[in-house]
């Protein structure tokens, strides 16, 4: 090595280090032959000075005035610029030296702030197109070193390395990057891993006994709040460990956004191991039941990925969501953005009461509260349309069916858009009515449970009727309004907890069973909620039917039901078709099965 580089005319430099006259000459152009680049040569001779001195008090003494008449030393390299003036700004006027990376010093000199190249520490220019910037011990000496223990105070003076005792560092925007419509290659993926950032962020948090690290643009102001208040106490102190632990996870999210992204280019099958961005989004004031604590968190990998839904949504007016309310208005507005036509879905304990497709919404709003009345009072309402003055004024003033005077009572309206009329109109409802906007939720996705010691992940049910082949198993055929009612029916049954029976007609639903352990049972329900309407409707059944004769099967026929669908499948298919025939009532099957559980 030695050799090699003495052949391109390198020395030994005094640091024990190989230094090319290339490399020198590189270093000047890259720094200027003034200013920062004077202040580097200066810097490596006191460095050079220190370290052949045998004697550590030259060191400690050359440490000392590096920092002479400073408050302290900050780095600052941040890709998010946001705020980086006012901060850079308040560390200056409260007496600290501001140390920076390239693009973060460019712009803390625009704003007027003095600020040196983290160059002058490391004693190296920024290289291999920014790869190495401030992995040297010149940053991690300084910021690493424990204040409290006089041998690491020295060997850092050695050296002519001074204390780091604030570090600002965001990371590169991977996830940004990836996620962008304009999909980056492979390698521009690569080049936006950060590397020197996670390791002083790293390093920072570590040493946050005595050192401060913030990685978010929000805690700038807690930050200079801090600095400019009470010298060290017990508030200071816990404020550094609360930073710690807010960078150790903001370099926990950034590897997990990273090693998804890797996995998703390289791997096969389910991750080997993987773990969930979340970032708590509210507390909640309890959970399902007043006696359980409980939070919101969104999952920003989900969120970036365009999974819209209820996790993405704004909300407008009306008291606070509760655990509860997620889960219902999660469970209504995925239903209604299933649904190609206008289409109003209504839901009480994640499961549809109301469902209606019309061309006009109106008309799908006043249908969907009509399929059950009772249940839909205190429920959620979700349309995949948007909701304007007379819809609201509609769902403002709508009577309960059921004794034609009491107004109707919801406590959610989600949406993908309002008018602004619309808007206020529905304010006017009740201060209780969450309104909620919410961008469509995406039909695909990954799908994650917990159960004890562990998650069950899945890929979201994202099969809709049109993907799905209608069989006809029966001797009778169906009208082409039975089919497309079997279609309505057969995406209304995937959002019901299983076992899961539908019964409806002309585009709305009248009724559903489930939840039931035995299918029979869910058939009853529907049919009793369905009355008389029931007559001429269709059914659809989540899973086959495991029995037919005076069970599931005859039961509908017997009720006057003109046509089921069911996925089929069981040993006994042969009795369904049997018995439809008998009874002269059409039976399709669609080999694919909607369990929802
Ligand atoms: N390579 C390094 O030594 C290194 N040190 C800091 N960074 C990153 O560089 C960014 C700031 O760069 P600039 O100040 O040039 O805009 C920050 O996001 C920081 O995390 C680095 N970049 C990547 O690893």
């Amino acid at each position: 090595m030695q050799t090699a580089l003495a052949a391109q005319g390198c020395r030994l430099s005094v640091l024990g280090r190989a230094v090319c006259p290339v490399l020198a000459r590189h270093r000047n152009s890259c720094i200027g032959e003034s200013g920062p680049a004077s202040n580097f040569q200066r810097l490596r001779r006191r460095q050079a000075a220190a370290i052949s001195s045998s004697r550590p008090a030259a060191a400690v003494r050359v440490m000392a005035s590096a920092a002479a008449g400073s408050k302290g030393k900050a780095l600052i390299s941040v890709s998010d610029k946001t705020n980086l003036d006012t901060l850079a700004k308040g560390l200056a006027d409260m007496g600290y030296e501001i140390v920076s990376t390239g693009g973060s010093a460019t712009a803390i000199e625009k704003a007027g702030v003095a600020v040196k190249r983290v160059e002058e520490l490391t004693g190296f220019p920024e290289m291999l197109d920014g790869r190495v910037k401030t992995l040297h011990p010149g940053v991690h000496g300084g910021i690493l070193a424990r204040r409290d223990l006089p041998e690491h105070m020295a060997a850092i003076a050695e050296h002519s390395i001074t204390p780091i005792d604030i570090v600002i560092v965001n990371l590169y925007p991977f996830r940004q990057t990836v996620t962008a419509a304009t999909q980056p290659s492979y390698e521009v993926a690569v080049e936006n891993i950060d590397i020197g950032g996670p390791a002083m962020i790293r390093a920072a948090a570590k040493n946050h006994e005595h050192v401060t690290v913030v990685v978010d643009p929000s805690d700038y102001a807690p930050l200079l709040e801090r600095l400019g208040g009470a010298a060290e106490d017990a508030a200071a102190l816990a404020f550094r460990k609360r930073c710690a632990w807010k960078a150790f996870q903001h370099c926990a999210t950034y590897d997990s956004t990273v090693a998804e992204w890797l996995w998703g280019a390289v791997g096969e099958g389910p991750a080997p191991e993987m773990s969930v961005p979340m970032k708590l989004a509210q507390g909640l004031r309890y959970g399902e039941n007043p006696h359980q604590s409980a939070a919101y968190y969104t999952d920003s990998s989900l969120a970036e990925h365009g999974m819209g839904g209820v996790g993405a949504a704004v909300q407008h007016y009306g008291k606070e969501m509760s655990y509860n309310n997620y889960l219902d208005a999660d469970a209504a507005y995925s239903a209604a953005c299933d649904f190609a036509e206008p289409t109003c879905v209504i839901v009480k304990h994640t499961n549809p009461c109301g469902v209606a497709s019309k061309d006009d919404l109106l008309e799908a709003y006043r249908l969907a509260v009509r399929a059950d009345p009772i249940s839909a009072f205190g429920g959620i309402v979700a349309f995949n349309r948007p909701v304007d003055a007379d819809m609201a004024r509609e769902i403002r003033e709508f009577r309960s069916p059921t004794d034609g005077e009491t107004r109707m009572f919801y406590e959610i309206v989600i949406a993908p858009s309002y008018t602004p009329e619309g808007l206020e109109v529905l304010k006017g409802k009740s201060k209780m009515l969450r309104i909620l906007e919410a961008p469509p939720r995406a039909p695909s996705g990954r799908s994650l449970r917990q159960v004890a010691s562990g998650w069950l992940q899945q890929e979201a049910d994202s099969l809709k009727p049109d993907a799905i082949e209608f069989t006809c198993a029966s001797e009778k055929q169906p009208t082409p309004q039975q089919l497309e009612d079997l279609k309505f029916a057969w995406l209304c049954v995937k959002h019901v907890k299983s076992n899961a029976i539908t019964v409806a007609k002309d585009g709305k639903l009248l009724g559903m069973g489930s939840g039931q352990p035995n299918r029979v049972k869910s058939v009853q329900i529907a049919l009793e909620k369905a009355g008389e309407e029931v007559k001429g409707s269709v059914l659809a059944s989540d899973a086959f039917f495991p029995f037919t004769w005076n069970d599931s099967v005859e039961i509908a026929c017997k009720a006057g039901v003109a046509a089921i669908v069911h996925p089929g499948g069981s040993v006994r298919d042969a009795d369904a078709v049997e018995c439809c025939n008998k009874y002269g009532v059409v039976l399709l099957t669609t080999g694919v099965r909607h369990f929802k559980h």
